[in-house]
């Protein structure tokens, strides 16, 4: 639906940042027509996210230029003037949650004291009826969901006269009826002449939605072309430099060495055991054992319980029936200290907010959890902090200067793993892994993955929680569930199909259903 007639929608040329010694973009390019879908993607740290803050104004190149429509980019600082240009839809909500949704729509429009509300409230239905958004414009923006509240920020962007949106990983936290409903709305928008640049570490969607791809690697442009010209094993190979493509390594079902090794175990005490576990109007009574050696995984879409089953057996939530049990010791519920104590290690979904101290270094960050482990009488020794931060680094392929820079430089992707490796640091009985691979890049997904196999392989325990198939092709064991209750479990051999049905609450067909 691109239109060559017209000038494009943004077009950046040379641009260069550098953050000290850090080169993020080098002199890199990106030309989105208008109308276009255009996909940006590449492994974690190649640059997209600094590229989104250069076209959005919220950094200056140290070099390049950028226009959009064929005019120059407004200058840095005039905040209304890139609002009427271009806008992101971020992964994090840009709305404030206590206003209106009429008050979001129109912050900062209005001069103080100049305000009719019910005008306003009535410009608001207007716009969010102007661009088919169904949504009340008197309701509390944080009691939006997600997939409403990205289509306000669509709608407030149009609103001002942007013909370019980006979307950072927009399906991240959207089930699968969700994600449907935004390409829906987005393409709508692309017949009407907006451009998008869409960011996804999802390559499947790259295909349902884009027209074109470019892909940056280390801060360069790899190369730019047609989604329909371009096959997924040339795409991943643009992305990783490789040319050898490395499908996803990693099969449901134990290595042959572990499987072994656990043969004569299945009368071994389980390492983790939920016992009628429960939190009322979340999810009902759950029963299941962890053996060692086993990968178990907890599927369902958003709102089905899995993630609070999660949460609940890391002490983030406290049930409200029932009992966990890490090798046949009941663990105090409710109390994350007392989770980690007793063996059960947590990589949490949000990691901005559980995950992280933004100031302090990758080393510091991925040791926080074995301080005490570190050095005599809680003194941390920093040669023995590198050490294992250097090793964290090195197997979980974190892109970073060294140990010692501020967990907040990395990429998102790198922080998640910097999460991760935090939660292997004490060697926990039990690892718990909410969405482990959000945010990260088609092959550290492999690697990252391959790690969490290697806590059961090397004969503890690994519990997966996760909408997404390639992290539950790990497990050797899946439980799915749909409002709060267990409606299938699969052994190792299920089928997507199998399995995507389940999460949509539909009951397994044929000889896949409840198996044990
Ligand atoms: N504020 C900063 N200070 C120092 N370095 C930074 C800063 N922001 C980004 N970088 C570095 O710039 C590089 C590019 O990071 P960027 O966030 O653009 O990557 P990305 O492609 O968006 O990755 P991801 O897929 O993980 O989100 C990385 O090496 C990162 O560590």
């Amino acid at each position: 639906m691109t239109d060559a007639a017209a000038p494009p929608a943004v077009q950046a040329e040379g641009i260069v940042k550098r953050f000290g010694a850090t080169v993020a973009l080098d002199r890199v390019g990106i030309t989105v027509a208008a109308g276009d879908s255009h996909a940006l993607v590449g492994r974690n740290g190649a640059g997209k996210s600094t590229l989104v803050s250069v076209l959005t104004g919220l950094q200056t190149p140290d070099a390049g230029r950028v226009t959009f429509q064929g005019a120059p980019a407004p200058a840095p600082g005039d905040t209304a003037g890139w609002q009427s240009k271009v806008a992101c839809v971020y992964q994090k909500s840009m709305v404030v949650p206590q206003l209106t949704v009429a008050e979001n729509l129109f912050l900062n429009r209005f001069a103080p004291g100049r305000i009719r509300w019910s005008a306003l409230r009535a410009r608001a239905r207007d716009l969010l009826a102007e661009y088919g958004v169904d949504v009340d414009p008197t309701a509390l923006a944080g009691d939006l969901t997600v997939e409403q509240r990205q289509f306000v920020e669509i709608a407030r962007a149009l609103s001002f006269g942007a013909r370019f949106i980006i979307l950072d990983e927009p399906t991240a936290q959207l089930d699968a009826a969700g994600i449907q409903r935004l390409f829906t709305k987005l393409r709508e928008l692309r017949r009407q002449g907006v451009a998008f640049l869409f960011i996804s570490h999802h390559l499947q969607e790259v295909y349902d939605l884009c027209d074109t791809v470019t892909v940056y690697r280390d801060a360069r442009h790899v190369l730019t072309a047609p989604v329909a010209e371009l096959g997924k094993s040339e795409l991943v190979a643009a992305m990783t430099g490789e040319s050898e493509q490395a499908e996803a390594a990693w099969h449901a079902g134990r290595s042959k060495d572990a499987a072994a090794a656990g043969a004569g175990e299945e009368a071994a005490d389980a390492v983790l055991r939920a016992e009628q576990l429960a939190l009322d109007g979340v999810f009902e009574p759950v029963d299941f054992a962890v053996r060692p050696g086993e990968v178990l995984g907890l599927a369902g879409a958003t709102a089905s319980g899995n993630t609070a089953l999660g949460e609940t057996l890391v002490g983030l939530r406290r049930a409200t029936g029932g009992r966990t049990l890490v090798r046949g010791r009941t663990v105090k519920p409710g109390s994350v200290p007392h989770a980690l104590g007793a063996g059960i290690g947590y990589v949490p979904e949000d990691r901005h907010r559980q995950g992280l101290v933004p100031g302090r270094s990758v080393a510091e960050n991925a040791t926080l959890s074995v301080t005490d482990q570190l050095g005599p009488y809680g003194t941390v020794l920093p040669g023995r902090t590198r050490q294992f931060a250097q090793r964290m680094i090195d197997s979980l392929d974190i892109k970073t200067s060294g140990p010692a820079q501020p967990v907040s430089d990395l990429s998102g992707g790198n922080q998640q793993k910097v999460v991760i490796a935090r939660a292997l640091a004490r060697e926990p009985s039990v690892l718990v892994a909410i969405r482990p691979t959000a945010g990260v890049d088609v092959k550290s997904k492999d690697a990252l993955l391959g790690v969490v196999r290697g806590v059961a392989d090397r004969g503890d325990a690994a519990v997966i929680v996760s909408d997404e198939l390639d992290d539950l092709r790990v497990c050797d064991r899946v439980i799915a569930l749909f409002h709060g209750r267990v409606i299938a479990e699969f052994g190792s051999g299920w089928s997507d199909r199998d399995l995507v049905s389940a999460m949509e609450g539909l009951p397994a067909g044929g000889d896949e259903g409840v198996e044990e």
